[in-house]
């Protein structure tokens, strides 16, 4: 006899009755919520407290843990008074204080290596160059990169947040696009989008009759360094690929604006109007992706080669790996030896990403510096004649290879400049790093700019500009013994693009200094601050003079 039938037939109320049955999914209901709680205090309370106490016992000193934001609203309000303060005078690089408020702040109360809490994380920023090396260089997975879920998913989900094996593989076959051979066969599509970006200027020039005429180059460099990585990517749909570039910035500019949000559990699941339209945006960037690249994938299967794009090589490189998976099989995008479609939409968007604000935020510092320091602009245009002879021509690889002076300018702009101010890891297990032992789950930042700066390694003369610290090399550039400059990070995981970086920068700056001439304009206000990377706040004007 059922339970329900002995019920009824003592006679009993149905509302007894139907509170028994309610029972079991109420005590249900009730687990889930005290499980909820207990991992929300587990997670908002006792683990950081405990982190805060090894550390603390082990004399690593900082900021006291303030549940749950932790010093997101310190970081607010550093960030907004380090903004309102006067433009710093141009021509000064001491720009650490405003550019990296909060490690300076941390620095200035709690000395070198201290802790900040990044909503329950700790964060121990690390300022001496050899702990820097030993963590970006182990290889055993002891520090981990730091993933932000679904951000990192949206923004671009490639080689640069995946983990062991699977990052592995994709370095693997990503690799064969960006060795040297290959970028050299990009240099046409480098120089075609520095010719449309001449042209454009000389029609401003020419329209301004002879007055000066300014350009904000800041968002010049992001449509230019948009356009060599889209013909760069896809070659011949490079048009596809530039609305790409439009839709991944607008995605940059929401991600940053819920930055100290995101370590809030579940937040980016709220349907915000920012959560929405980063969604709709991912979806419309994906859905040209799949287009191009099953467009490519048949072409390839029909026997046709591979095109020197990026994407050809990616796809081509694809394909043997899954041969040879496949014991000299078919190749699908199937996965086992190689990357799903979903693998390579992932590291397209990644090359957007990766390569196309960070080579603008190093070309927009370059001008703005060479505007700064006439003498080496002076120097660098020399250079450039004697190498191209006049400016006719397209700039080749073994002229690019031979500008020295371009070099040292450019890795003087890097270090002080450092687009990426910071890179982070978070320990994976428990880590001896420096005599202290870091529990699992503490964020390690390596905050570039600042040891990019640090007049104990670089000398009392770490702030200003003096690309001739780099004429013997970026070896011998700092005093120290580790090595203290990393725009590019170091070890396994430094940047894959930085041959492509420094190729698309050069080659920019052999056209541009063959053309024009330029100072900065009365309007250019000297406010760098990272948004994401270390961009100019209020933009980067200049004056340009076109060369006869
Ligand atoms: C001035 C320009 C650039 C700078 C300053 C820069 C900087 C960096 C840094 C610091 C890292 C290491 C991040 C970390 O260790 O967490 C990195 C990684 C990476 N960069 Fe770049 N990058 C630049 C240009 C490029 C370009 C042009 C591309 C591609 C077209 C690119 C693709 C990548 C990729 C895919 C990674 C991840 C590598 C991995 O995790 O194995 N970067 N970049």
């Amino acid at each position: 006899m059922s339970t329900s039938v002995a019920v009824g037939s003592l006679g009993e109320s149905p509302s007894p009755r139907k509170a028994l049955l309610l029972l079991p999914p109420l005590c249900a209901v009730l687990a889930v919520v005290a499980w909820c709680a207990a991992r929300a205090v587990e997670w908002a309370w006792l683990r950081p407290r405990r982190l805060q106490r090894e550390l603390r016992a082990q004399g690593v000193r900082g900021t006291a843990y303030r549940p749950p934001a932790g010093d997101a609203p310190l970081a607010d309000r550093l960030g907004r008074e380090a903004r309102s303060r006067p433009p710093l005078p141009p021509g000064f690089h001491g720009i650490v204080p405003r550019a990296l408020p909060l490690v300076h702040h941390g620095m200035k109360e709690h000395g070198k290596n201290s802790v900040t809490w990044f909503g329950p994380m700790p964060t121990v920023t690390l300022t001496e160059p050899e702990l820097v090396r030993q963590v970006l260089s182990n290889k055993f997975g002891h520090f981990e990169k730091v993933n932000f879920g679904q951000l990192t998913r949206l923004l671009h989900n490639g080689l640069s947040s995946h983990e062991g094996d699977k990052w592995a593989k994709h370095r693997r076959i990503i690799k064969p696009a960006f060795h040297l051979e290959k970028l050299k066969l990009m240099l046409p599509a480098f120089a075609a989008c520095c010719a449309d970006m001449v042209s454009r200027w000389e029609g401003l020039v020419a329209a301004a009759a002879g007055e000066p005429c300014e350009v904000d180059v800041w968002p010049e460099m992001q449509r230019l360094t948009g356009d060599v990585i889209s013909r760069a990517a896809f070659g011949s749909s490079y048009l596809e690929g530039r609305r790409i570039f439009e839709l991944q910035g607008e995605q940059v500019r929401l991600g940053t604006l819920i930055a100290n949000k995101i370590h809030i559990p579940g937040y980016m699941m709220l349907p915000t109007r920012i959560n929405r339209r980063m969604k709709r945006i991912a979806a419309e960037i994906e859905g040209i992706l799949r287009g191009m690249i099953a467009n490519r994938e048949s072409a390839l299967r029909a026997g046709k080669a591979a095109s020197d794009d990026l994407l050809g090589l990616l796809l081509e490189s694809n394909m043997e790996q899954l041969r040879a998976s496949n014991g000299g099989g078919r190749g699908t995008s199937s996965g086992g030896g190689g990357m799903t479609s979903d693998d390579v939409i992932g590291e397209c968007k990644l090359f957007y990403f990766a390569g196309m604000e960070t080579s603008a935020v190093l070309l927009t510092w370059t001008t703005v510096l060479l505007s700064m320091h006439q003498d080496w602009q002076d120097r660098a245009r020399e250079e450039v004649r004697r190498v191209f002879g006049g400016g006719a021509g397209v700039p080749d690889y073994d002229g690019l290879s031979r500008l020295k002076i371009v070099t040292m300018v450019l890795h003087e702009v890097l270090r002080l400049y450092t687009p990426l101010p910071a890179i982070p890891r978070r320990t994976y297990k428990p880590t001896e790093l420096g005599g202290v032992r870091y529990p699992a789950g503490v964020m390690l930042m390596l905050p570039t700019l600042y040891i990019h700066h640090d007049k104990d390694v670089w000398g009392p003369d770490a702030d200003e500009f003096r690309p001739e610290r780099f004429a013997e090399g970026v070896a011998r550039a700092s005093a120290g013994d580790a090595p203290a400059f990393f725009p590019f990070g170091g070890g396994p995981r430094t940047c894959i693009g930085q041959t492509f970086a420094l190729l698309e920068a050069k080659m920019w700056l052999a056209v541009m200094l063959a053309n024009f001439a330029f100072e900065l304009s009365p309007s250019y206000s000297h406010t760098p601050f990272p948004v994401g990377l270390l961009r100019p706040e209020h933009g980067a004007q200049v004056k340009l003079r076109k060369l006869p």
